[in-house]
């Protein structure tokens, strides 16, 4: 078990009132999903001020250039990108100042080498469990898989993590993974969190 504390972050944030209770944790990173086939779909960044602690996440799947420079300017600090978005566009949004977070669906036969061109293009890759819809699927993937995994670039766990598993996520022996992503194993509905449940969680991977 490593003493290292994850970051943490809550993605799927669309309500005012869940968002101002959410931003009073101590978590890392907070979510809002710019993709509209999402449940959890925001057009805009909701227009509530977090404390700079929080960085602003803007979830993309297959979006344009121009919508996400677009959200950048609006306020987006860190890029998290769900499609098949290349490389070159990741470096590109990663030298614009943004943090870049590139998410890959893990299955039993992901290609590991693809990530490899995207090492020094993102600043974490986001591992999540693979599905025609691209995320929020509620469903953890085999984290065996991760035994594939031979890049040096750090990432977030994601793929219905839940009060249930979280324990076992912090036995993952591995100097790489840095954080969590929590998002459908906590809601009342979509993009509402029980923010109660979000605080069992912190004191899970805060070893309180
Ligand atoms: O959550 C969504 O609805 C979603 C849809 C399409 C692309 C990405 C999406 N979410 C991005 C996230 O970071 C989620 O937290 C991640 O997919 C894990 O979700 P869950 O399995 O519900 O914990």
């Amino acid at each position: 078990m490593t003493n290292t504390t994850l970051k943490v972050k809550v993605c799927g944030m669309r309500d005012d009132t869940n968002i101002q209770s959410l931003a009073q944790l101590p978590i890392d990173y907070m979510g809002f999903i710019f993709y509209e086939k999402s449940k959890r779909h925001v057009d805009h960044l909701p227009y509530i001020l977090l404390p700079p602690t929080i960085k602003k996440v803007g979830v993309f799947v297959d979006a344009s250039e121009t919508c996400i420079l677009d959200k950048i300017q609006a306020g987006i600090e860190v890029v998290q990108l769900h499609g098949q978005e290349p490389p070159a566009l990741c470096k590109q949004l990663q030298e614009s100042g943004v943090e870049v977070i590139k998410a890959f669906g893990i299955h039993s036969t992901v290609d590991w080498t693809k990530l490899a061109d995207y090492q020094h293009a993102v600043d974490y890759f986001l591992f999540d469990t693979s599905d025609p819809e691209h995320g929020g699927t509620g469903r953890a993937f085999d984290w065996n898989q991760l035994k594939e995994y031979q890049l040096p670039v750090p990432y977030f766990l994601s793929g219905g993590l839940s009060l249930e598993n979280l324990p076992a996520v912090l036995q993952l022996a591995d100097h790489r993974l840095v954080g969590v992503d929590l998002n459908s194993k906590f809601e009342t509905a979509p993009a509402l969190k029980d923010i109660n449940q979000i605080k069992k969680a912190l004191k899970i991977i805060n070893h309180e």
